[in-house]
């Protein structure tokens, strides 16, 4: 429960110019002492009367600004009205005591209204934790009437009540507002409007109740934007009313007639009431009874500030001359009740759809999806057609994933099975081959191509170059590779680098900062595992190049074991021919000796055994011929043999014996160097197997590596596709957002138009019905002063 504050204050004294009835104002009788006001002199001649002093919350002397005025007395009602509190400022007095200019203020000094609007503003604008809605709306009570200040043609309006919006003016113009600027300025246009008149006591005296009304919706900033389900999103509704009544007045005082008095009686009457509700609310609880707030309309619109929830200020304004004593006792005496009345004062917070803030929300929102209608189903459309082609190359992108994936595992089965079959095969054409060729050629082997049984003859003319080649055939390949090895002088090149297929140009990845974001995350983490495919890829072949290389090593090294074999081989026959020259210059020294020891005893045992040593030593040197593969031993060996042992040795008998033990041990070399190089052979032909299973797997990856890029180059190419689509959709999204903001300006502009239209309107009809009340009035007069002439001026007109 909160008690209304209530201050009073004294207008200076009217200066004698500015004296409508000079001889009724001779200066202040009342004494003004911090919060208390007395009637310090007594009228001429009348006794003080006893008690004639009041307290109030504030009392402000003739020479206090409205500015001071503001800060001890509205100031923190308009704070709490920013917090989401309803409050209320009212000015009530007799006709002249200073009401409108402590609201209006002058230019000098604004009034209360003036300094609230700023101050509003300014707070609103410095809150960091909530943002605001604010709307104004400007209303007079005319002659019990409600009119509209901001809008001329809205008259006569309706007071209504609703559990959402409690009281409120139905058609009453809200005007939505963002400067206190554009507020003032409504209100000067509001001003235009209202009703004055000039009287004996004001030249320009207010003719009816004005109310000055701001609604402040305000919300947190954190809150959600469009959820108001909960109470963290609760909207704060907050109404503060500025009103200026109309001062009481005595006819005899005010001389007024026809409308004036007409209007005065209006003023008193729902002054009176006022005062009524002021009694009652001032009353205690228990014995207040019915409020009659519905008795005018003032105190209808003002309920929630009387005795409502609503903290509410009310300055009464009081002349300090003799003449006002009585009215301005009056005004005290209302004062002190008023001071009585308390209100039960909470913040407004409201959850409904009353909050403007969410009606205007949702209504914005509901305005651009009509303005965006005719874009939009194109747009959705568009959005759709992009969803679809995204969705397609996702799915193709699976599809390519899975082929690949597929590819591969084939792949390695077949390179497994491969392996497998290629080595069963090998062990078996290995076993068939060596049964075979153990029948036919002893020096030939499983893989060499097989050759004519005449090179073996023919490798006897060792001088000469062989007709066939004694490397197997699969060699031709090899022949390449190594090649190209020797070219490089070993070295490894990036096979990256090199172009695998010269037709075909690689084009580089562009880079990916020029494809827009949202486009590029799904392709971007394909590319990388494309490249990351690939990368494993190389690294495989590499390795499998690593290998070759080795076994071409390998290869070489074996070769030149086998080349280095076959010169021994060669160099055999030759040694043994040697040895045969040696043996038998031995023999044919010893027969020789023999022959000179007794000639004629081994003269008849050479002649006898000179036929069968001859035979014996052609069948050895045939033999050994044979043995040696090809050795040029035969023909000499014979020649010279045959020569040596027909001109010498005659002994024969010992020296073959001698001999057949030389056959059986080169016999035995001869075995042992074939087995070796047989056993040479076999690995030869295992490498080269495996050569050739590394050089079909090398063709393999780089066959997959090509369709990698293949398939990254396509890849690139829809991104950009997408890229492009989404580029030409953005410049239709920039194109929208122009066509829109150029809508909400002509609209804004067409509303300008309208309300100065309004404005000019209102002012014209204003004039011309003040116009009609004049000559009304002035009818009326004529009428009551010579009958006979009105009537015929009004038969006239
Ligand atoms: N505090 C003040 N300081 C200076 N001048 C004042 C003060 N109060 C009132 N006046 C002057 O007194 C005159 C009457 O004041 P005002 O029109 O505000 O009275 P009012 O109570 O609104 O009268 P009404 O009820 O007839 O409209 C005006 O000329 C105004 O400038």
């Amino acid at each position: 429960m909160e008690k209304i504050c209530v201050a009073v204050r004294v207008r200076p004294p009217v200066t004698s110019s500015e004296d409508f009835t000079s001889s009724n104002f001779n200066g202040s009788h009342w004494k003004v002492e911090d919060n208390r006001i007395s009637l310090h002199r007594s009228l001429s001649g009348t006794p003080l009367p006893p008690a004639l002093s009041y307290t109030f919350d504030h009392v402000f002397d003739n020479d206090c600004s409205n500015a001071t005025v503001y800060d001890l007395l509205t100031k923190d009602i308009i704070h709490a009205v920013i917090q989401g509190f309803n409050g209320t400022a009212f000015a009530y007095g007799q006709t002249s005591s200073g009401k409108t200019f402590t609201m209006n203020g002058s230019d000098n000094d604004p009034g209360v209204i003036h300094r609230a609007v700023k101050d509003i503003f300014d707070k609103t604008n410095a809150s960091t934790d909530r943002e605001f809605l604010i709307r104004v709306s400007y209303m007079e009570i005319y002659n019990e009437e409600i009119n509209d200040l901001f809008a001329i043609e809205n008259q006569k309006l309706q007071i209504h009540e609703s559990l959402e919006r409690g009281i409120f003016v139905a058609g009453l113009r809200e005007e939505i507002v963002n400067s206190a600027e554009q507020v003032l300025k409504l209100i000067e246009m509001g001003e235009v409007n209202r009703h004055f008149g000039e009287t004996n006591m004001n030249a320009r005296s207010s003719r009816s109740h004005t109310i000055f009304r701001m609604v402040i919706e305000s919300k947190g900033k954190d809150s959600g934007s469009n959820d108001y389900s909960t109470l963290d999103d609760a909207i704060r509704v907050s109404v503060l009313n500025l009103v200026d009544l109309a001062g009481s007045e005595r006819i005899a005082k005010t001389g007024a007639g026809g409308v004036r008095l007409k209007e005065g009686k209006y003023i008193n009457k729902s002054l009176m009431i006022l005062g009524n509700v002021i009694n009652k609310l001032s009353d205690g609880a228990k014995q207040r009874g019915h409020i009659p707030y519905r008795d005018s309309k003032l105190t209808r619109i003002l309920q929630p500030a009387l005795g409502g929830n609503a903290k509410t200020s009310i300055i009464c304004t009081v002349a300090p001359e003799e003449v006002h004593i009585e009215e301005t006792k009056g005004t005290l005496q209302f004062a002190s009740r008023a001071k009585r009345i308390t209100n039960c004062v909470q913040v407004n917070e409201i959850l409904t759809d009353a909050a403007l803030l969410k009606r205007q929300k949702l209504e914005i929102e509901e305005l651009r999806m009509k303005l965006e209608g005719s874009h939009a189903g194109v747009l959705e459309q568009e959005i759709l057609k992009l969803r679809n082609d995204m969705l397609k190359y996702e799915l193709e992108r699976e599809k390519l994933a899975m082929e690949l994936e597929e590819e591969r595992k084939s792949h390695r089965e077949r390179i497994s099975t491969q392996g497998s079959n290629s080595l069963t095969q090998y062990q078996k054409e290995e076993t068939s081959d060596i049964s075979s060729t153990r029948q036919v050629d002893a020096f030939s082997t499983p893989t060499f191509k097989p050759a004519p049984q005449s090179f073996v003859a023919k490798r006897s003319y060792h001088s000469t170059t062989p007709d066939y080649s004694p490397l197997p055939y699969e060699f031709g390949d090899v022949a390449d590779e190594d090649m190209w090895f020797k070219m490089n002088n070993g070295f490894i090149a990036d096979l990256d680098s090199i172009s695998m297929t010269p037709a075909k140009q690689v084009s580089s990845i562009p880079s990916f900062d020029k494809i827009p974001d949202c486009q590029t995350g799904n392709y971007k983490e394909e590319v990388q595992n494309l490249q990351r495919q690939l990368q494993e890829a190389i690294d495989e072949k590499n390795k499998f190049e690593k290998q070759h290389k080795e076994q071409l090593v390998l290869n070489n090294h074996l070769m030149e074991e086998i080349s280095k074999l076959q010169k021994e081989a060669e160099e055999i026959p030759e040694r043994v021919r040697e040895s045969c020259k040696v043996v038998n210059e031995e023999i044919f020294s010893t027969f020789q000796s023999l022959v000179e020891v007794d000639k004629c005893t081994t003269a008849k045992l050479f002649s006898r055994t000179s036929e069968f040593v001859t035979f014996l030593m052609s069948t050895f040197e045939a033999n050994v011929s044979v043995a040696m593969d090809g050795l040029t031993l035969k023909n000499e060996g014979n020649e010279s043999s045959s020569s040596i042992l027909s001109r010498k040795s005659k002994d024969e008998y010992k020296d073959c014996a001698q001999s057949a033990s030389w056959k059986t041990e080169l016999g035995g070399e001869m075995k042992l160097i074939k087995e070796f190089y047989q056993s040479i052979e076999q690995e030869l032909d295992i490498n080269n197997h495996l050569l050739k299973a590394s050089k079909e797997r090398v063709e393999v990856l780089e066959r997959e590596s090509e369709l990698l890029l293949k398939e990254r180059d396509d890849l690139l190419l829809t991104v950009s596709d997408s890229s492009k689509k989404l580029a030409s959709l953005s410049q239709q999204n920039e194109k929208i957002l122009q066509d829109l903001a150029c809508e909400i300006q002509r609209r804004k502009d067409l509303k300008e138009e309208i309300k100065q239209f309004s404005i000019a309107f209102a002012s014209r009809q204003r004039s011309l019905m003040s116009f009609q009340c004049d000559f009304k009035s002035k009818l009326e007069d004529l009428k009551a002063q010579s009958p006979h002439k009105s009537c015929a001026g009004m038969s006239f007109l």
